[in-house]
Order: C-alpha cells, then sequence, then structure tokens
C-alpha cells in the first residue's frame, strides 16, 4: 500500500481548503503547522504569507515578514516566479512584480497568465465576514476546561461538582481506525483519514499531544486514540492509577462517553485509566510502569504512582491481594467452597475501596452472584446481582448495554447460568 503524501503537504491542502473558503485565520496556522514540519518548502511561507495578508489587510508586517523570507530563495521553477510575483504585488512592490512577470514568461509561461496577474488586484477575494474561531473557547457550562497541568502537559479539571455516575462528556470521535501495528496500514490510514476532517478539525488535532516522534500525524493518533476512535476532547484527560472518572464507547449514538467514579470537587483533576481493570487495580507500581513505558511511552506520575514508603508498600500489597483474589474466583470449588468465593468477592471489593480505587468492583460481584444463584439462594443472588447493576449504571450508564444486561440478572437471578442447581447453603456475606 502506498504510503500516502507527507504530513506537511496534506497540512498544506487543507489549508489550501481553508483559504478558498476564506477561513484565513485557520489557514494561516495550517500554514504554519506545514512550515513547522518542512522549513526548506518555500510555498508554505508563501502561501502563509497570502493568508496573512487577507488576514490583516492593514498591518502589513507579518505578511511582510513572511514575504522576506520567501523573497530570500531564488525561484528556479516559472510557477515560483509567478506566485513571487504575485506576493511583491500584493506588498505593493509592482516593479518587482512586473520584473518576476517577465521573467516567467521569458521561462516559458504564458503571457496572457502574466498580463491577467498583473491587472489583477491582490485582495479581490477577501470576504468581509471572513472570521473563523481557531479553538473552541473553554466551554465552562460543560463541567470541565482544558487546562496546564503541573507536571503531564494539559488536562481536564472539573468546573462544577460531580457525584458518582454523573456524566461528565459525550464526544463523537472524529474517526476510528482498524487496529494495527504495522506502519504500512496505519500512516496510509490515518493520513486518508486526516484529508477527510474540516480544516478547522486538522487544526484542532494538531494541537493534541505527541508521544513517540516518527509521522507526525500517527503519533498524536497513537498517543491519544481510545479504543473507540480519536477525540479531541476526551484524549485531553490524563491517566490515573487511581481514576475518578471512567470512559465507554455507547453503540447506539457510536459516541464516546465519560461518567464519574466518584464525587468530584470542582478545580479537581478529571483522569480516567489508560489501562483496563486488573491492569490497574490488581498491578503493583512497577508492573504499571512497565506497562506504561511499553504500551505509552510514558512514566505514570499520577497520586498512587507517586507514593513512597509505607504507602507504597500498603498500596502495592492491596494490589497484589486484589489480583490473587480475582484470580481464585474462578478456582474455587463451586459446589464445595461456595462461601470462599463470596468471601473473596467481599474482601476484593473492600480492598480497591481502601485503596480508593471505584472502578471495576462488578468484576467481583458478578462471581459472586452467579455462585448464590447456583445455590439457589436468591436473596443473596438479588443483593449481588443489583450490586453489580449498580455498579454497571454508575460507570457505563443506565442505557448501556452493560447496564442493561446486568437488569436482565437483577430482575431475576433465576436466569444465571446453572442457577438452582444446589440447595440448603446460604452466603451472607455482605461488602
Ligand atoms: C491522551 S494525552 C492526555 C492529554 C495530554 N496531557 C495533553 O497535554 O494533551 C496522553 C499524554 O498525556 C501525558 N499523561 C497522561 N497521563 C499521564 C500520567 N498519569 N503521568 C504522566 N503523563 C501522563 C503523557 O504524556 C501521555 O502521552
Amino acid at each position: 500500500m502506498a504510503m500516502g503524501s507527507p504530513p506537511a503537504e496534506i497540512i498544506k491542502r487543507q489549508a489550501n481548503k481553508a483559504f478558498e473558503a476564506s477561513d484565513f485565520q485557520v489557514a494561516t496556522s495550517l500554514y504554519s503547522h506545514a512550515m513547522r514540519l518542512d522549513a526548506a518548502n518555500p510555498l508554505y511561507v508563501l502561501n502563509r504569507a497570502m493568508s496573512n495578508l487577507k488576514l490583516t489587510k492593514c498591518d502589513i508586517s507579518r505578511p511582510a515578514n513572511d514575504i522576506s523570507i520567501y523573497l530570500g530563495t531564488t525561484p528556479k521553477r516559472s510557477k515560483r516566479l509567478f506566485r513571487r510575483a504575485r506576493a511583491r504585488k500584493a506588498l505593493g512592490d509592482e516593479t518587482g512584480a512586473r520584473k518576476d512577470l517577465e521573467t516567467y514568461v521569458a521561462r516559458g509561461g504564458q503571457q496572457k497568465v502574466a498580463d491577467a496577474e498583473a491587472l489583477s488586484d491582490p485582495l479581490a477575494t477577501t470576504k468581509s465576514n471572513a472570521t473563523t474561531t481557531l479553538v473552541p473557547a473553554a466551554d465552562t457550562s460543560a463541567g470541565y476546561e482544558v487546562k496546564d497541568t503541573a507536571l503531564m502537559g494539559k488536562g481536564a479539571f472539573a468546573t462544577r461538582v460531580f457525584h458518582r455516575g454523573d456524566l461528565i462528556l459525550t464526544e463523537k470521535p472524529l474517526f476510528a481506525l482498524p487496529e494495527s501495528n504495522d506502519l504500512r496500514e496505519i500512516i496510509p490510514a490515518v493520513s486518508a483519514a486526516v484529508e477527510r476532517l474540516s480544516p478547522t478539525d486538522l487544526l484542532q488535532l494538531l494541537s493534541l499531544h505527541a508521544s513517540y516522534g516518527g509521522n507526525l500525524f500517527v503519533d498524536i493518533y497513537r498517543t491519544n486514540t481510545m479504543p473507540c476512535g480519536l477525540c479531541l476532547v476526551a484524549s485531553r484527560f490524563n491517566h490515573s492509577c487511581l481514576p475518578n472518572a471512567r470512559y465507554s464507547f455507547h453503540a447506539p449514538s457510536k459516541c464516546l462517553r465519560i461518567f464519574a467514579l466518584t464525587d468530584v470537587a470542582r478545580g479537581e483533576e478529571l483522569c480516567v485509566s489508560y489501562l483496563s481493570s486488573r491492569n490497574v487495580y490488581g498491578s503493583t507500581r512497577a508492573q504499571r510502569q512497565r506497562r506504561f513505558l511499553a504500551s505509552f511511552n510514558f512514566s505514570c506520575g499520577c497520586p498512587a504512582c507517586s507514593l513512597t514508603g509505607a504507602d507504597l508498600e500498603a498500596s502495592d500489597a492491596r494490589r497484589r491481594e486484589a489480583a490473587v483474589l480475582w484470580d481464585g474466583l474462578t478456582k474455587h470449588d463451586p459446589r464445595l467452597h461456595g462461601g470462599r468465593v463470596v468471601r473473596d468477592a467481599v474482601r476484593g471489593i473492600r480492598l480497591l475501596r481502601e485503596e480508593g480505587y471505584m472502578a471495576d468492583a462488578d468484576d467481583f460481584a458478578l462471581d459472586a452472584a452467579a455462585l448464590c444463584a447456583l445455590h439457589s439462594d436468591w436473596e443473596s443472588a438479588k443483593y449481588w446481582a443489583k450490586f453489580n447493576y449498580d455498579t454497571k449504571c454508575a460507570e457505563f450508564g443506565k442505557d448501556h448495554e452493560h447496564a442493561r444486561e446486568a437488569k436482565v440478572y437483577c430482575d431475576d437471578p433465576r436466569r444465571y447460568a446453572q442457577s438452582g442447581m444446589y440447595s440448603g447453603q446460604k452466603f451472607p456475606a455482605r461488602v
């Protein structure tokens, strides 16, 4: 498969689109990005100059600066001479422009094209209402704002109080691609997706964090994409091994959603977990750090990973034990050691709570519910099925398929596979 155009060229094409749509602010910024990627290409400078000129009709200093960079280059090709003539004309240098047009014709350019250019008005296509908002202003009514953190670049911060189960954000991914580790597939796929964006979306995408190096678009994509695709706002949420928020994909709306896992104070940073369940709650700091470096190319600086001394030992011990308990749930003989399964589920959930980790208690509750149903202890089965349902509602939303499925068992625990197989034992342990 072809590797596609270099990022700077794709950005330039998008900038041209913005220019043609009289979106000069976006066009100017995109040309700047193209210049940053390929400083040797005089066309980007010239195009930015033209765009700046449209943008700042009265203030010639910005375009003049770009054009002087461009004029410093010696155009060999007639097309470039033609562009330089246009730039000189826009700056009021009629004599220089005329000379360039003459040379352009002498090198094979068409006389009638040169004549038309000589007569044209360089600002003729400017629309009086050509304005654009570059990046949306922080929408504090949304309940969060994106701003700088002390150590992790930008992050999302609560601008109001949230309670567990509150919806924080709903966002449609800009695009999603099939999973692949093969750059020969990823580069053209990401490049094609970027070409399809609007210039404004591309500009926002270019403002996202990039952690890996190499092809810029692939870098941005890898740093920010989630299992459901790339989201401009959700990708500002940093990771924590003690997350206070959780993201999930809501298939009917095709949107990513973020729910509060805990009560969150105004001003607190909203963090999700980039790793799933046991890879976070069941892993020591050293194990998590190894995963982060391998998968995400950063060292986690979250509060749990910043613990030291006895606090760190206690946190690691809780997570180690939670992992052992979770592994054990399916290993105990459910007929003979049902009580053990339920007690271990209780212990696992308490460990997570002691740790301050408020996700994934349903990993444990579900096994306890099925075990109680197996033994026809319907009261306990109902308790655990409801625990599972409440957890799913808070973490994914009531209308999520996980919650809807959990509700079926909550309403009737007899629907668990193999329910009612044994009877006579009760499992009174509760969280
Ligand atoms: C998806 S972005 C999150 C938003 C990002 N901070 C920004 O400025 O746009 C992921 C990047 O944020 C930083 N980051 C996120 N969580 C972090 C954490 N727990 N510790 C250190 N850096 C983190 C890393 O640089 C990571 O590559």
